[in-house]
């Protein structure tokens, strides 16, 4: 199949009506979350996918913007044909708030004193990341999102998403994350919030109208970037080879090629990243511990968790180890959640996550393609209660389009089904009443079952539909050949 780029792209903006109240106590103002969409909304509003993005990653996500030099910063699976196929799926992306991409941070305009707000801005959460961006979704008019995906800071509001918010999401993919911040990670933090304070011209975060804190930002991206390679990566990239000199300078200035690297690394990031967000953002990061600091099992944690989920980790990821992927795989799965786990062969270290495009897009692909039931079948069918007429049956089955109707009583429990043969045989025998000719011992599907298991039971009856009813026998939708053919025939749905 081809893969394509979504093309050219622009980030759209939604101003929240009401404040927003954070996981503090304060209240966040005339909130404003930018964010881009590829794709199209299916009809039911069934098949959106989040992508939460990691510290310094934003809404632009895929695609290009006008006159960039690079695409957004997962293009290689987002796009037609790509992992995240935008000829099946509609893709969110967003900025967190407290960023500095085009959602409200420390940098906008505070509106009780026209100026930014700098430190002012209230301390946020990645908790209070997903309630905003769960506000976009509401707007967006999505009842449940079909994934919620990301890495590192994103697969945090991966997990996050499940936890607050567990009727919403049907599959979630974490990705080298974690479910509470080691005290490892809140050092190497620490110490690049250090490197931004120390910077004179940081001034307390009041820095806007004057001079940045360049310095100290690019100091703390080194700092950041070293724990996103590995070892290996780096001997990989640049061994011990000297930066444009044969000899040692015996000085120091930059020997290195990783030197000069890390430098460029720096550099590059205070041209696209503010400060002040780069503070809020990594205390979010550091706050982030669904145990709520040890007065929760991470299982207890878990306890409401619905959706399917697939964890997936990097061998070489000394920030965000297999292990504390693995811990979150033993929790789900001690909750019941249907939980699978791959761990991803690099040598890239953390940044793997967004490298390794083809594991991922194998890893992905596979997760997706074990299509359930409840993601394909048609929500709120048609249904007739047992004294209904057979000429009421026949027009509901003319209005609605449909060939199968389920009999249902009151309180909506499966008491048969009556199919377009059902009623010309009824014609043809004279009978009046639903209950002569519907069938009462039916052929079922749940929606949790794989949608191959439903095919099967079609083709082994020759039957074309089967209603979908929950535990307590109520009828829940309908699952046809016609949602399957166009399932495998890789329509949207
Ligand atoms: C979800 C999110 O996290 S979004 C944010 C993700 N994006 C980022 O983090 C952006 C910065 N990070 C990076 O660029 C990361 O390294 C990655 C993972 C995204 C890219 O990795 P790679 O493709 O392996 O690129 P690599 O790390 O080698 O960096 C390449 C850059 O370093 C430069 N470079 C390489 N060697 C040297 C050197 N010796 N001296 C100076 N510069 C060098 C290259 O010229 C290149 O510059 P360019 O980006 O302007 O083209
Ligand atoms: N390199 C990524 C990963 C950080 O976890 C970023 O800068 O956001």
């Amino acid at each position: 199949m081809k893969k394509e780029s979504v093309g050219v792209v622009e980030t759209k903006y939604y101003n929240l009506s009401e404040e927003l109240k954070l996981e503090s106590g304060d209240r966040l103002k005339d909130v404003t979350i930018a964010y881009e969409t590829y794709g199209t909304l299916n009809k039911q509003k069934s098949n959106a996918i989040l992508v939460c993005h990691a510290l310094s990653g934003d809404a632009h996500v895929a695609g290009w913007h006008e006159g960039d030099r690079k695409p957004g910063w997962w293009d290689n699976i987002i796009g037609p044909g790509k992992c995240l196929d935008t000829d099946r799926y509609f893709i969110i992306c967003s900025n967190v708030i407290g960023g500095c991409q085009g959602s409200t941070g420390p940098s906008s305009t505070n509106p009780e004193t026209g100026k930014p707000y700098a430190l002012k801005f209230p301390i946020i959460t990645i908790k209070d990341m997903v309630k905003a961006q769960k506000k976009l979704i509401d707007h967006l008019e999505i009842k449940q999102l079909f994934s919620v995906v990301g890495g590192s800071m994103g697969g945090m509001q991966v997990l996050q998403w499940c936890v607050s918010y567990p009727d919403m999401v049907r599959s979630a993919i974490p990705i080298a994350t974690t479910s509470y911040s080691s005290p490892q990670q809140i050092a190497f933090n620490e110490v690049g919030r250090r490197a931004i304070i120390s910077d004179p011209h940081w001034n307390e975060g009041n820095y806007y109208t004057g001079e940045f804190p360049d310095n100290g930002l690019a100091l703390a991206r080194m700092i950041g970037h070293i724990t996103y390679l590995s070892n290996e990566s780096m001997y990989e990239k640049f061994g011990r080879r000297l930066q444009d000199k044969e000899e040692y300078g015996f000085d120091f200035s930059t020997d290195f090629e990783v030197e000069s690297y890390l430098h460029y690394q720096g550099n590059t990031f205070t041209k696209r990243f503010d400060a002040n967000s780069y503070l809020y953002i990594s205390k979010a990061i550091d706050y982030f511990d669904l145990t709520e600091n040890g007065t929760l099992s991470l299982s207890e944690a878990f306890k409401d968790v619905k959706a399917r989920v697939l964890v997936i980790s990097v061998d070489s990821d000394w920030l965000y180890t297999p292990a504390e992927s693995k811990e979150i795989v033993m929790a789900l799965t001690a909750n019941e959640v249907e939980v699978s786990y791959c761990q991803i062969k690099s040598s890239y270290g953390h940044d793997a996550f967004l490298l390794e495009i083809g594991q991922l897009s194998y890893i992905i692909n596979g997760f997706y393609s074990e299509t359930l039931v409840v993601d394909v079948m048609t929500l709120n069918a048609a249904t007739v209660t047992e004294d209904s007429s057979i000429e009421e049956a026949a027009e509901l089955m003319l209005d609605e389009k449909v060939t199968h109707l389920p009999v249902v009583s009151e309180e909506g429990k499966m008491l048969g089904i009556v199919t377009a043969w059902d009623i010309s045989k009824a014609v043809a025998l004279k009978y009046d009443k639903l209950d002569e000719i519907m069938t009462r011992d039916v052929i079922t599907a749940l929606p949790q079952d794989p949608i191959e298991s439903a095919a099967i039971k079609m083709r082994k009856h020759n039957i074309s539909s089967l209603p979908v009813v929950n535990d307590q026998g109520r009828v829940l939708g309908l699952i046809t050949t016609d949602h399957i053919s166009t399932l495998i025939a890789g329509d949207k749905y």
